[in-house]
């Protein structure tokens, strides 16, 4: 079975009759959608979920799973999303999809984080993946250039007819193209101060749960203890 498919079932067994459910986005989060729609159709699993962003939302409602904002809500019970890289010490690169922003608001509002990933996403250091930047549009052109002073190789996401790629916020995702991030703690810390950055791509100490999809030894669970 397709690797992300496979992580994609084996983490919607964390969800239980009556919870709240951070539903994430991207190719191997579409699975976990899918499985918790045929849970609910065919053994009559019954949850709200919190969609992480517009592609999500359609797809859940298009199954009929019943949905909340992060701000109906006063706790989502887990969050199941993917990630982009996850360092051997399990913080995470996200935002591939663009969607960091919301999955991170949703993230951190839930009790329970789980990550779902292939084998080809885990690696000793985070930085090979760009690391997502998503920014105002009103003075993005400054922080590609405070980036480029700082040796961080920014590029503005862009769409295939050359204009930057909107989040559903109507923000930029500005991409920094960093190779290896030697201290992710001191960079978070950075862009979180940067004015006119909205959020980023480093997810610390954010993960309780990573589910990895490998060819040779099928799925593997790690509980990450803080
Ligand atoms: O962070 C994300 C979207 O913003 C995704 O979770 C991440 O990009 C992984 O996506 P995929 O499962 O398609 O590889």
């Amino acid at each position: 079975m397709n690797l992300k498919k496979m992580v994609g079932i084996e983490s919607a067994k964390y969800v239980k009759d009556g919870m709240t459910v951070g539903l994430g986005t991207g190719s191997t989060a579409f699975f976990m959608v899918e499985e918790i729609g045929r849970r609910m159709r065919e053994e009559g699993l019954s949850i709200t979920g919190v969609t992480t962003s517009n592609a999500t939302e359609k797809q859940a409602s298009e199954l009929g799973i019943p949905l909340k904002s992060i701000d109906e809500v006063d706790h989502v019970d887990v969050t199941i999303d993917g990630a982009d890289e996850i360092s051997n010490d399990y913080h995470g690169i996200k935002g591939g999809g663009a969607a960091l922003l919301f999955e991170k608001i949703v993230a951190t509002y839930s009790n329970k984080t789980i990550w779902i990933v292939d084998e080809s996403k885990m690696v000793e250091h985070l930085g090979a993946f760009p690391l997502p930047v998503e920014v105002i549009p009103y003075g993005s052109d400054q922080l590609v250039r405070l980036f480029n002073s700082k040796g961080y190789n920014p590029k503005i996401r862009r769409q295939d007819n050359g204009n930057p790629l909107l989040t559903d916020s109507k923000n930029y995702i500005i991409d920094l193209y960093l190779e290896k991030i030697e201290n992710p703690k001191d960079l978070a810390t950075w862009l979180d101060h940067q004015v006119g950055v909205v959020e980023h791509g480093l997810f610390l100490d954010m993960a309780t749960t990573v589910i990895i999809g490998t060819s040779d030894k099928g799925v593997q669970t790690i509980e990450v203890s803080r």
